[in-house]
């Protein structure tokens, strides 16, 4: 029995339309609520939330046969963070503050086993081989580790086709706040001059052999988005839409 089949990375390969949505509770019960809107892919945010490895398993669990993709972005891509996720059974990972095709290489390489990787092997008791339950997970791993790369600094846009060229890497995702913030715009995602930059990068993107992701919570700018060629689109943040929802239904009374 192979490693499980990674549906959200076949599902790219294919070039399907994948839409999904920020998880930022830190909890497993908030993200298995996400998980009944049937989202393609929930982002465990280990960035910006308040995850440890603790909660992003839990949320690994409950997610477990359900058919939305946890996709666990981690604070910052070195290779003992990415070992202990993908042993906790992340197998989509998104890492942000990517600059430089040799850190995607590395990134790469922390994703995978010898001989491809320095992956440690402690797969005997990690819950991604199920506890020994895959026995042949180390043999079958690799292939089903999603690496998606953030992109959000203009030394990452400025050698986003070296980044492009990385074997290894399954998509690219523009950071628009920190892409904004970078350029001069903090703020300001929805300025001209970074959406020219985002435009074009997603193009750049999109031509290549990797997916194109990216987030707005904003319909209309999700959708021109897709139209400029994202793939994986994260279309919401459970966070915003409860502080969204509450405060709106307090104005209905408090006016
Ligand atoms: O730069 C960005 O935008 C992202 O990477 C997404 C944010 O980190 C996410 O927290 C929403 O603001």
């Amino acid at each position: 029995m192979p490693a499980p089949q990674n549906t959200f990375k076949a599902a790219l390969k294919r070039g399907d339309m994948q839409y999904g949505c920020w998880a930022g509770f830190a909890d497993p019960y908030a993200t298995e609520i996400l998980a009944t809107a049937n989202f393609d892919w929930l982002v465990i945010d280990g960035e910006h939330a308040p995850n440890d490895l603790r909660t992003i398993m839990h949320q690994l669990q409950i997610l477990d046969g359900k058919h939305s993709e946890g996709v666990v972005r981690l604070p910052i891509g070195n290779d003992w963070l990415i070992k202990q996720a993908l042993d906790v059974g992340a197998q989509t990972l998104l890492i942000p503050m990517v600059e430089t095709a040799e850190q995607a290489r590395d990134l790469v390489r922390a994703c995978r086993y010898p001989p491809e990787g320095i992956r440690g092997s402690g797969a005997a008791l990690a819950r991604a081989s199920r506890f020994s339950d895959i026995p042949d997970y180390i043999q079958t791993a690799n292939d089903q580790i999603c690496l998606l790369v953030q992109v959000e600094t203009r030394k990452g846009v400025e050698n986003l086709d070296a980044i492009l060229d990385v074997d290894g890497v399954d998509g690219v995702f523009i950071g628009p706040s920190d892409l904004a913030a970078d350029l001069g715009y903090p703020g300001q995602s929805g300025h001209e001059a970074v959406r020219n930059v985002i435009k074009d990068g997603i193009a750049a993107i999109a031509a290549s052999d990797k997916a194109a992701g990216i987030l707005a919570v904003d319909h209309g700018v999700a959708a021109e988005y897709r139209d400029w060629g994202a793939q994986f689109l994260a279309v919401g943040i459970d966070v915003v839409m409860l502080a969204k929802a509450a405060r709106d239904t307090m104005a209905q009374w408090k006016g």
